[in-house]
């Protein structure tokens, strides 16, 4: 398992119709280490998608770079960084699965398809892709659904196909932009629950969007809050409320641990000071 590291970057990007530049992230350095639940949280436009969609390796940063183990993502050529990386600049990777709030699914076929289909686009036969594709199926609760055409499921099942769609490369790290957003709240929880579960048993290294404060808090072994204009990581916090719920199984008690709660506060304080600052603006 590698690290992924986030060396001095910048995101600009041109002005809409002919208006100013948008800076939406600056001098971020940051790493994730191997079996790191991390979660972002910060106002509308903070950069937090700009940030996962470095780390996928879907847009190249204006400065900087970034590397996961000795292989580089994306960013200044390998002569340029003083590294001796294995790979040269490799773009979206099989090493990275992304999870996005709309599931992305197609719905003309079934679970298990959903589910191979980038195995499919990268040639794996259909034996194998369709092994390891029941495998990641069986660990998100679905092994009883791989014939069922995706739109007749729930949003929590299609939620569900599209988190087993990012496993089924085993990737190093799955990003996830806002995965559980469009779920009601009972799915939501039930959703929380099993992406932790899926975190402990696969140990891979996760990075998670979200707006809700309780979830960002429940989730993350690290917490990083982001301030917007430019993007900015402004607090890291180390957090285990996420292993307390994998020994004890009882989300609503870690939620209404006193230290939860203090937290919560602290937190929405930070955000609605950040929110303050930049005159509500989303
Ligand atoms: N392709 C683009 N072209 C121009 N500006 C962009 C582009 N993508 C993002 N931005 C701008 O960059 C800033 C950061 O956007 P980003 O989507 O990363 O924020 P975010 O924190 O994910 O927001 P939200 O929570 O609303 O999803 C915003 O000001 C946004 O308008």
């Amino acid at each position: 398992m590698s690290r992924l590291q986030i060396h001095d970057v910048s995101v600009r990007f041109p002005g809409m119709n002919g208006g100013e530049a948008v800076t939406a992230l600056s001098g971020i350095n940051f790493q994730i280490e191997p079996g790191e639940f991390v979660v972002a949280l910060g106002a509308s436009g903070c950069g937090k998608t700009t940030l996962l969609n470095l780390m996928a390796g879907f847009i190249q940063p204006s400065e900087g770079y970034l590397t996961l183990g000795d292989s580089g993502i994306s960013g200044l050529p390998r002569v340029a960084c003083g590294l001796e990386l294995k790979d040269q600049i490799t773009g979206p990777g099989q090493d990275r699965g992304v999870v996005f709030q709309k599931h992305a699914l197609l719905p003309w076929l079934n679970v298990l398809d959903n589910a191979a289909f980038g195995l499919k686009l990268q040639g794996v036969g259909k034996e194998e892709r369709n092994e390891r594709a029941a495998d990641f199926l069986k660990l998100v609760g679905l092994e009883d659904f791989h014939n069922h055409p995706v739109y007749q499921l729930s949003g929590g099942m299609q939620q569900r196909v599209g988190i087993a769609r990012g496993l089924t490369n085993d990737p190093q790290m799955l990003l996830l932009d806002e995965p559980l957003g469009a779920l009601d709240a009972l799915t939501r929880e039930v959703l929380q629950e099993l992406l932790l579960e899926v975190w402990q048993e696969t140990q891979k290294m996760m990075f998670f969007i979200t707006h809700s404060v309780e979830e960002a808090l429940f989730m993350a072994s690290r917490l990083i809050i982001m301030s917007p204009r430019p993007g900015r990581i402004t607090h890291d916090f180390s957090l285990n409320f996420n292993k307390i719920f994998l020994e004890t199984r009882d989300a609503r008690q870690v939620k209404s641990m006193p230290e939860f709660i203090e937290m919560r506060e602290k937190v929405l304080g930070i955000i609605h000071g950040d929110e303050a600052e930049n005159g509500g603006a989303h």
